[in-house]
């Protein structure tokens, strides 16, 4: 990948993931700025990562070849408008933010630009991250391909061809660690009530997860029930609490818990 200058517009959780995925990836540090208003996460950045850090936004987007608007959504109109008083024409525009859409981001922009939305995700951080990215027709195949490979840098990467992809990319990957993260913490809470030590049922507990996660990679030719039948013995433990699930309406809960995230993220679109 060509070492375009990237700048960083806001330097929070999913920057921070980015980065070091892109840093581990080989991508020049020298080429990475991240510009933030509070400097103790800059300096963190800069201290593991090497990176140029700043807090001149303007200036940072006048330098850059690539700009990843990585602000939180209710902030976006506010963080764009001074960026608007640049040209951009020769600029790639990558937002990672979460319901608000290329039409609002144009607007704000205040001009024609070239932009690339994108969903990434928290595991980023550790090369294991899923992008999803959205282009309208104006990107050129250079961009898209620029945006398609920073973020292969991360992990891996799916192209919606429509703009309400990107919705269904949050329910499905950008919001869904977190789901895992719920799952293991109610484990963890019934461990105790069963009287383990924290220590060991953290230990249990992520084994199992990272365990069943490479099994799912590792086997793309098995189903996802059949590698659950594979653990569950007729009359068993496993299918005793597989049932309590079932009975529990884990299924239709998750159901609804995607749907409230798409739906969200349609709120939002109309609200930023
Ligand atoms: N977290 C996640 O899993 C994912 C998040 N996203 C999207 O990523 C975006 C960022 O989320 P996340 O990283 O979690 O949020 P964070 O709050 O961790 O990061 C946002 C950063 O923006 C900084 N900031 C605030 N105002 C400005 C400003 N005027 N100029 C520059 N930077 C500013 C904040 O600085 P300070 O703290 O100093 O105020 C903060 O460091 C959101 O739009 C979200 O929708 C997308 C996919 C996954
Ligand atoms: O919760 C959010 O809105 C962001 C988008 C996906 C993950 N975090």
């Amino acid at each position: 990948m060509d070492n375009r200058h990237i700048a960083f517009i806001g330097a929070g959780n999913m920057s921070r993931s980015i980065i070091s995925g892109l840093v581990k990836s080989g991508y020049d540090a020298s080429a990475i700025s991240a510009i933030n208003p509070s400097q103790p996460k800059l300096d963190a950045l800069q201290a593991e990562f090497g990176i140029n850090i700043g807090n001149d936004n303007i200036e940072a987007c006048r330098q850059a070849d690539v700009i990843v608007l990585a602000v939180k959504p209710q902030l976006m109109a506010e963080v764009c408008g001074p960026i608007a008083s640049l040209d951009l024409s020769n600029k790639l525009i990558i937002s990672i933010a979460a319901g608000v859409s290329c039409n609002s981001l144009t607007e704000y922009l205040q001009q024609p630009i070239a932009l690339v939305r994108t969903m990434p995700n928290t595991p980023s951080m550790l090369g294991l991250g899923l992008t999803g990215l959205y282009a309208p027709d104006n990107v050129t195949s250079s961009d898209r391909a620029f945006a398609g490979k920073l973020m292969a840098a991360v992990g891996e990467i799916v192209w919606s061809q429509q703009e309400s992809g990107i919705n269904q990319v949050i329910a499905c990957a950008g919001s869904s660690p977190a789901y895992f993260f719920l799952f293991m913490e109610a484990m963890e809470q019934a461990a105790a009530g069963l009287g383990v030590a924290p220590d060991d049922a953290r230990l249990m507990i992520q084994q199992a997860a990272v365990g069943a996660a490479q099994m799912v990679k590792q086997n793309p030719q098995l189903s996802l029930a059949e590698l659950r039948a594979q653990v569950t013995s007729k009359g068993g433990t496993t299918a005793e609490a597989i049932n309590t699930f079932e009975q529990h309406n884990l299924r239709s809960t998750v159901d609804a818990a995607m749907n409230a995230a798409v739906n969200r993220a349609e709120q939002m679109a109309n609200q930023f």
